[in-house]
């Protein structure tokens, strides 16, 4: 079955309820490719979390941007599967740095969200330190393995390659160099976790994707979508939905 194309909105800061209302009734009022053809999914900070859900179209879908393991946690996927909250963002790149999660808590996360029926998007990326030392497809490979080991069935899990160097940076990767990686990973999850799964889990990129730069990156193979920070809360993110026709042309 082919992949179907993803986008995701990681809505980077908190803005005020009437913001908020206006990012997303842009969005409501968007002519966006039908639900075949691409998923959307925006993450709201969590304090406009309900806010977002209760006004967003229903074809949209809203993720919680990080939740704990237990049902006593402060936000739980219990919590959130009986708020309604389908998906939620794991693994995040500034979670990773500044709560210094390890590949093991995330894998642990992605493993409890799962099995309480979310949907999750797991986050991997190397820095640029890691990444000049060549180690780009170790980091991946042990960010990745820290979730197989925990997890039987990776239908409702989308891969978000985030590498760090280029979030939010001058230095944007190129889209030879976004399929280089996504290449490679597709690759690692096929010899490491099963072919089946390599061809089915969507590996969406995240790194300063916009408006400008989404249709390039959406022609590459092994690009099944984008995670998008700033430009998800601008109009250009309806031009980034769109840019899963690329795919179908
Ligand atoms: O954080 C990101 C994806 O999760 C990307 O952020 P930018 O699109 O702002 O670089």
């Amino acid at each position: 079955m082919p992949r179907k194309f993803f986008v995701g909105g990681e809505w980077k800061h908190n803005e005020s309820p009437k913001k908020v209302k206006k990012i997303v009734s842009t969005l409501n009022e968007a002519e966006v490719p039908c639900h075949d053809v691409v998923e959307v999914v925006v993450g709201p900070p969590f304090i406009s979390l309900t806010l977002v859900k209760s006004l967003l179209r229903s074809d949209f879908h809203v993720a919680a941007r990080n939740c704990w393991v237990g049902e006593k946690a402060p936000i739980s996927p219990e919590m959130l599967v009986k708020m309604d909250i389908p998906w939620v963002i794991l693994g995040e790149t500034k979670r990773r740095a500044v709560s210094k999660e390890t590949y093991e808590r995330v894998g642990d996360k992605v493993a409890h969200a799962l099995s309480q029926g979310l949907k999750v998007i797991a986050c991997v990326g190397e820095t640029l330190q890691q990444r000049e030392s060549g180690s780009t497809m170790s980091v991946l490979a042990a960010q990745t393995k820290a979730i197989a080991e925990k997890i039987t069935n990776w239908d409702n899990l989308v891969l978000a390659y985030e590498p760090v160097w280029a979030i939010g940076t001058d230095n944007v990767a190129t889209p030879a160099q976004a399929q280089e990686s996504h290449y490679e990973f597709r690759k690692w999850l096929s010899e490491n976790v099963g072919a089946a799964v390599a061809a089915s889990t969507r590996i969406i990129y995240g790194g300063f994707v916009n408006g400008a730069t989404c249709h390039e990156f959406a022609r590459q193979p092994d690009v099944d979508g984008f995670l998008v920070g700033e430009a998800s809360m601008k109009p250009e993110f309806i031009d980034i939905i769109k840019s899963a026709t690329v795919k179908k042309n």
